[in-house]
Formats: C-alpha cells, sequence, structure tokens
C-alpha cells in the first residue's frame, strides 16, 4: 500500500519554509535576499553557458569524409593536405614515391596476368611467325575472336618478369596487407566478365596513414644497424634501377594494339590511377624520379577502418580553427566502423563519384555503383545521430564523367529515369544533384543545411577553391550550432 504524503510532510519543504510567526519587516529582507540569490543564480547559469560554448566554439570542428569506395574520399583529404600541412606533405613525398611506383608495377603485371590468362584460356593463338622476330605484330581475327600471339608479347614477358619481384618488395616495403584484391584500381563495367583469379589478386591498403610512412623512413636506420640489410636509399635505387630497365618494354606493352585490344574486349578501364602513371612511363620509371603533386594526389592506397588527421588552418577563411578530418574505408565490409563516429559530428562531405553510372561495386558484382551511392546517402540523410549534422555533398569524378559522355556512353542506357534529356555534363549534374537532393528532403529527421559541388578532386587547383568554400560554410555552421547551447 502507498503512503501519501503532503508537501508540508516534506522535510526539505519545512526547512525552507518561512518561519510562522516572520513578521512584515522580515519577509521583505527575506524576499530581497532570495531575489539577489536568484539573480546570482541566474548569473552563474549564464556565464556556464557561455564557457560551454566557448568550449565547443574551440574545440576541435569534427568532419566526416563519406562514400563508397573509390569515391575519392582519401584524394579530397589530400587536396586538404596539401593547402594546410606543407611541412608533412614535403616530408611525405618520397614515401608515396613506393606508392606511384607500385601502381605503375600493379598496373604492368596485371596485363601481365590477364595475357597469361588469354593464352592458357586458348584466346590467343601463336601466329605462325610468331618467333621470327620481336617487332612482329599481333592479330586480331575477328571471326574467332582469337588473337595471335606474336614473339614481341613472349619477349616482353619473359623481360618484364623482374617486374615481380619489384612488386613483391615494394608491397613489403610499404606493409600492404594480404589476400586482397587488386580490382579497386581496375573496373569492369556491368556485363563484363567477373574477375578471374589472376585479376582477383590482392588488395591494396595498409591499416594505418602513418604506420606506413614511418616504416619506410624506419627501414634506414634498422638498416644500418643490422649492417646486413641493405638500406632504405640502396633498396630506392634498385627498384629505381629495375624499372628504368623495363620502362621501354612497359611503354611497348601499355602501348601495344592486341594488349589495348584484349584490355576493351575484357571491359577493363584503366583510366583512373594506373592509367594516369602508365600513360606517363619515361617519367616515373626514370632514376631521379620525384613525385610532382599531382602525382600524390593520384596514388591509390585503399583506406582501411577509420583514420583521424588533425589540420590546423594557418590560412583561409577556416585560419585559427583545428579540424579533426576522418577518412574511411568506403567498401560495404567497412562501413559497420563508420557509426562510432557520427557522435557529435559537426559536418559530413559526402562523396559520390557520378561517373559510375554504368559500373558495378568490386565488391559485389550485382549492385550498380550509383544505385549503392544513393542508397548510402539515405541512409546518412536518415540518420538520427546526424540530424543536427551539416552535409555537402560532391558529385565527383566529373572528368570523368565528360569523358565517358563524349565516348557516346548514355545515361539513360542505365538510369532509365534520365529520360530524354540531353546526355552531356550541365544537364546530367543537374539531373543526378536533384536526385541526391529529393532523397535528402524526403529522408532527412529534419531540414538541414546542404550545399552541392561538382567535383574533380584530383584537379587540386579547382578543388582549392571549392575546399575555401567548403571550409567557410563548415565553420559557420559550427559556430552557430555553438551559440545555440
Ligand atoms: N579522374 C579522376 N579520378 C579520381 C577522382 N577522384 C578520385 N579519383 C581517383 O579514384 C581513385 C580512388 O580515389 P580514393 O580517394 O583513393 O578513393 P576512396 O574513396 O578514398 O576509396 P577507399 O579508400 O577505398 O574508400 C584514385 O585512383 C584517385 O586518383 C576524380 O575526380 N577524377
Ligand atoms: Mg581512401
Amino acid at each position: 500500500m502507498g503512503v501519501k504524503r503532503s508537501v508540508d510532510e516534506d522535510p526539505l519543504s519545512r526547512l525552507l519554509a518561512p518561519p510562522p510567526n516572520e513578521t512584515a519587516e522580515e519577509r521583505e529582507t527575506r524576499l530581497q535576499l532570495e531575489a539577489e540569490a536568484r539573480q546570482i543564480s541566474d548569473r552563474i547559469d549564464e556565464q556556464l553557458k557561455a564557457e560551454r560554448a566557448a568550449l565547443k566554439k574551440n574545440r576541435p570542428v569534427k568532419v566526416l569524409l563519406l562514400g563508397q569506395s573509390e569515391s575519392g574520399k582519401s584524394t579530397t583529404l589530400k587536396n586538404f593536405q596539401l593547402a594546410y600541412c606543407q611541412d608533412e606533405w614535403e616530408a611525405e613525398r618520397t614515401s608515396w614515391c613506393m606508392v606511384i611506383q607500385l601502381n605503375l608495377v600493379r598496373g604492368i603485371n596485371f596485363i601481365l596476368d590477364m595475357l597469361s590468362e588469354e593464352i592458357a584460356g586458348g584466346s590467343y593463338t601463336a601466329a605462325p611467325d610468331s618467333d621470327v622476330s620481336d617487332d612482329d605484330e599481333a592479330r586480331f581475327s575477328p571471326s574467332t575472336g582469337n588473337v595471335h600471339l606474336s614473339g614481341k608479347h613472349r619477349l616482353l614477358k619473359l623481360r618484364l618478369a623482374p617486374l615481380r619481384t619489384v612488386q613483391r618488395d615494394l608491397e613489403l616495403r610499404i606493409g600492404i596487407q594480404a589476400g586482397a584484391d587488386l580490382s579497386d584500381t581496375m573496373i569492369s563495367p556491368p556485363g563484363s566478365p567477373t574477375m578471374g583469379p589472376t585479376q582477383r589478386k590482392h588488395e591494396f591498403f595498409v591499416r594505418s596513414s602513418t604506420s606506413w610512412k614511418q616504416a619506410h623512413n624506419r627501414t634506414s636506420s634498422e638498416g644500418a644497424m643490422l649492417g646486413g640489410r641493405r638500406s632504405k636509399e640502396i633498396q630506392m635505387r634498385e627498384t629505381a634501377d629495375i624499372l628504368a630497365g623495363c620502362a621501354d618494354d612497359m611503354k611497348a606493352i601499355w602501348e601495344d594494339a592486341t594488349v589495348r585490344e584484349m584490355l576493351l574486349r575484357k571491359g577493363v578501364r584503366m583510366e583512373t590511377t594506373p592509367g594516369f602513371f602508365l600513360n606517363d612511363i619515361d617519367r616515373i620509371a626514370s632514376r631521379d624520379y620525384e613525385p610532382s603533386d599531382n602525382d600524390v594526389v593520384r596514388a591509390r592506397l585503399r583506406t582501411l577502418g577509420v583514420q583521424e588527421h588533425k589540420i590546423k588552418f594557418t590560412k583561409g577563411p577556416a585560419a585559427g580553427s583545428e579540424w579533426c578530418i576522418y577518412d574511411v574505408g568506403g567498401s560495404r565490409t567497412q562501413r559497420i566502423a563508420w557509426y562510432p563516429y557520427f557522435d557529435d559530428c559537426d559536418a559530413i562531405i559526402f562523396l559520390a563519384p557520378i561517373s559510375c553510372f554504368d559500373e558495378r561495386l568490386a565488391e559485389d558484382r550485382r549492385i550498380n555503383r550509383l544505385e549503392d551511392s544513393f542508397m548510402l546517402w539515405k541512409a546518412v540523410a536518415s540518420s538520427k545521430l546526424l540530424a543536427k549534422t551539416s552535409i555537402v555533398l560532391f558529385l565527383n569524378k566529373c572528368d570523368l564523367l565528360e569523358q565517358k559522355l563524349l565516348n557516346g556512353v548514355r545515361i539513360r542506357d542505365y538510369v532509365h529515369s534520365y529520360g530524354d534529356r540531353p546526355n552531356d555534363i550541365e544537364h546530367a549534374t543537374k539531373y543526378f544533384a536533384q536526385h541526391f537532393r529529393d532523397i535528402l528532403r524526403k529522408n532527412s529527421p529534419e531540414p538541414r543545411p546542404f550545399r552541392v559541388h561538382t567535383t574533380s578532386v584530383v584537379d587540386t587547383k579547382a578543388t582549392a577553391a571549392t575546399l575555401s568554400v567548403v571550409e567557410e560554410g563548415i565553420l559557420r555552421d559550427h559556430l552557430q550550432r555553438a551559440d545555440l547551447l
């Protein structure tokens, strides 16, 4: 049975109640004291509120880079670093050299693997004059689908064999995790054969953003201490020597018409990282190669997990503020790791590579990449944890989209709702921007700031201009939120 107590019986109320025999004068004094106490208390509350706001204003701005794998998150981060962390950027340039060499060597080894697969599968037949000379041309017979492998190809395969060792050596030095695949840099369009065993080889990632760079720097001192170990400089020189020695052959195989025909027929596109470096073999495979800013921005290293990067802005609209930018791994299995970072997040920069409307996810070939971006965007838009987070959308890879449309690929063949709109970059970006906006409006728990930019984040000059607009907006939202506390 519950016990019912009147307020009068509450010991605290009894204690605080005015004395029963209070005079009018005493009452007046008591009320005055109480009013003063209330004023002091209000002042303290206001002070606390201001302190909390200042704390929030001064705490680092927390920004998440989200988007599917290969959407351009790490490349966007590199743009921030290039603009605001010059010392770090310079210090890491040599470490990136290894990644760029590896990008190049993997591209060539990938082509050699494909050639071997074709030969093993019987698609290629040796031309009758195949062992006559090393400059005879391979021939493709459209009627049989067979390509005659010439002596030149076999010779090139032999001469390029040392690149296997170079690849292993570079992977070891960078600390590449074993057991992953390479398909992230080589994308096949829908309908193309799924990646064969030689194509799905080793994924290109390291576990932490700094450990591989530190490992690279450690090698020299350890090497010197251990005496027997080759020093970093010697290793680097050996790699550069082999690459320089193979440069002409790498160029020959990459520029070979039969190889191009094979890649085309297999639906392999190498237009992003490998293609970029393969088109510049003379420079990258030279003995005195030093990566340019553009090379570092283009170097591909898949992100694993969530990596935190602190940036202190010394110039630009965000000067004086410190930001924590989180770069996440975007493939499907890694997205679960994002959630703990949603809490207290100021802004999200979401990257949607809109050139991918005709491509499929490397990790699940049944899923169209644009569809996946829409689904991911919807999940982010509807998250209650992110309800107050500002969102910036980068419709990325516009350079590749433009190229694709100029090559005659039609959006409406893959995105039926695109209908009869003109198949050009202007209409395409407008259409995709509207689609993303509609998804946000329909799914966001409450209206929130949203900005959209069309980007090609490998273009550092254009991206610097975009980032300064983005920084200003994010900082303004951050400060407004702090004042609202
Ligand atoms: N041409 C072109 N290439 C781009 C663009 N953005 C990114 N890339 C290339 O696309 C590849 C993937 O970019 P990343 O920034 O590594 O992708 P990510 O989103 O960090 O991928 P994960 O780490 O796997 O989640 C790299 O080879 C980049 O050079 C772009 O706008 N245009
Ligand atoms: Mg990444």
